[in-house]
């Protein structure tokens, strides 16, 4: 069965816990706040330009990744996610 959002926000939580060797996420938040920022910002442009030129598949695998992104930046600022369903 695939990760949901939620799913994967509880192993992004894990993994900043328990810092697993080999991980890109536990990388990614000791680059820090500017360098997951930067990623959004990649990954966004990606999500438009596949949403505009490469069709639907392409468009979700990018949208995965700004999801992924997203929820690292989370955990880097210990947002939850109910911090943000509050405002849904
Ligand atoms: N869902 C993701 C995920 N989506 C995107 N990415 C990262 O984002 C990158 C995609 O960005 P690009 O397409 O720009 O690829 P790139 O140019 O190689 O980017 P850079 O890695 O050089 O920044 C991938 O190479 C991954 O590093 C992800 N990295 C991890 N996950 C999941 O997060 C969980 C924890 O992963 P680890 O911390 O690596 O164990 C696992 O369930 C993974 O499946």
């Amino acid at each position: 069965m695939s990760k949901s959002f939620e799913d994967l926000y509880a192993q992004l939580i894990e993994i900043a816990a328990t810092r697993p060797e080999g991980s890109g996420t536990v990388e990614r938040l000791d680059a820090g706040v500017h360098a997951i920022g930067k990623k959004i910002v990649e990954e966004a442009a990606e999500v438009w330009m596949a949403s505009e030129y490469e069709g639907k598949e392409a468009a979700a695998e990018e949208m995965s990744q700004l999801f992924y992104h997203v929820q690292t930046m989370m955990v880097a600022l210990g947002i939850t996610l109910d911090d943000v369903y509050s405002y849904l």
